[in-house]
């Protein structure tokens, strides 16, 4: 990654991750960005993929093209959580491969990691334990992932790398209703309920689960510093240190959006993983650390909703 101009092939640049890259790399110079959306190249599809890495012959890839969703999301729908990522990794791994593409950053998940793992959650805990039911499909999709990097790597001495993050947020997130992930579901939520001047939100379980967020600019910057400096077989933890509680997570989104009503809980929600703070000691041994903060992530966030997904519906 030293050529400034070499092509980037960022996979997935529309969504909540491969937004923040393409605005972290152009920040940082890397003039030679290759875009596709889902309508242009449908990753799932084995031929397109490899007729477009023919063609195109980027020189890095970034792998943020995935099936991503909460909780609700993966328990739902296991078959598309498995299949679609699968097929998106391994179609895109292997071009890229074959094509000649110098380095690749393949990300996964948290949940690859076992549901009763020690805390922090070292990387040496994958494979070491049962997964949490309510993602296992997703996890496994994101270990064979991960499983896929390293054997490329044994037997073709071939440069891919993996990065595990934390529970994401930011610009460009999925607000949906139901399929999102708990921070944008409860600001959406919060936020409907202070303009409709609604009593009560109703947030999902116990409240009692811990949840490790990291702001996604800052995952952004982890991937880049990665692909700059960071060539081993062991994938690498990128979260930011920063747990609370489902609870604590909607009494800080109320404040940050102004809702004044009461908090309910629907105890009829999975809670998934009781707690999944990653240790991301050997991140920090690297050189790289987090910046922003929850509250004012989540202040940014809220502002970029107003002006993005409510502005836009008016
Ligand atoms: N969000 C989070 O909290 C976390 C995310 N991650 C990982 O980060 C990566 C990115 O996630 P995130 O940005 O949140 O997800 P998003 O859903 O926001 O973005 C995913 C992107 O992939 C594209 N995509 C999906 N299917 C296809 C396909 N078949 N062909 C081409 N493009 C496709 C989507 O396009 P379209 O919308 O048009 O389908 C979208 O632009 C994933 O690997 C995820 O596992 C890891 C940990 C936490
Ligand atoms: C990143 C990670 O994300 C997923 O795992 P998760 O951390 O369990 O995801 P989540 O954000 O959906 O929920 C976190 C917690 O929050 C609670 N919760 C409360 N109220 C709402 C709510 O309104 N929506 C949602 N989604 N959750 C809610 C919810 O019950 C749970 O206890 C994986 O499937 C997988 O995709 C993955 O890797």
């Amino acid at each position: 990654m030293s050529d400034k101009s070499a092509t980037i092939f960022v996979a997935g640049h529309r969504g909540l991750v491969g937004s923040a890259i393409v605005r972290k790399l152009q920040q940082l110079g890397y003039t030679n960005l290759l875009l596709r959306t889902h309508a242009e190249l449908d990753l799932t599809r084995q031929s397109d993929v490899e007729s477009f890495f023919a063609q195109e012959k980027p020189v890095h890839v970034i792998l943020a093209a995935a099936k991503v969703g909460g909780i609700h999301a993966n328990n739902t729908y296991p078959a598309d959580f498995i299949a679609v990522n699968l097929q998106i990794q391994t179609n895109v791994i292997h071009s890229a491969y074959l094509h000649g593409v110098k380095k690749l950053l393949f990300l996964g998940s948290s949940c690859i990691y076992p549901k009763f793992a020690p805390q922090p959650i070292p990387e040496s805990a994958l494979l070491t334990g049962p997964l949490e039911p309510t993602n296992e499909w997703y996890a496994i999709a994101k270990i064979a992932g991960i499983k896929t990097c390293q054997a490329y790597r044994i037997q073709h001495q071939w440069d891919a790398i993996s990065g595990m993050p934390t529970n994401l947020y930011g610009p460009n997130d999925n607000f949906h209703p139901q399929n999102s992930h708990v921070l944008p579901a409860l600001m959406r939520r919060f936020h409907e309920a202070k303009v409709s001047g609604a009593e009560e939100v109703v947030v999902w379980g116990s409240g009692s689960p811990l949840r490790e967020f990291l702001h996604v600019d800052d995952l952004a910057d982890a991937c880049v510093f990665l692909l700059e400096r960071y060539s081993g077989l062991e994938h690498v933890n990128i979260g930011s240190g920063q747990e609370v509680t489902i609870k604590e997570l909607a009494e800080l989104v109320k404040e940050v959006v102004g809702f004044e009503g009461k908090l309910g809980w629907d105890s009829t929600k999975p809670d998934g993983t009781p707690r999944k703070l990653m240790d991301s000691s050997k991140l920090a041994a690297l050189g790289w650390t987090p910046k922003v903060s929850l509250r004012d992530g989540l202040r940014q966030t809220y502002e970029w909703y107003l002006e993005n997904v409510c502005a836009a519906n008016k």
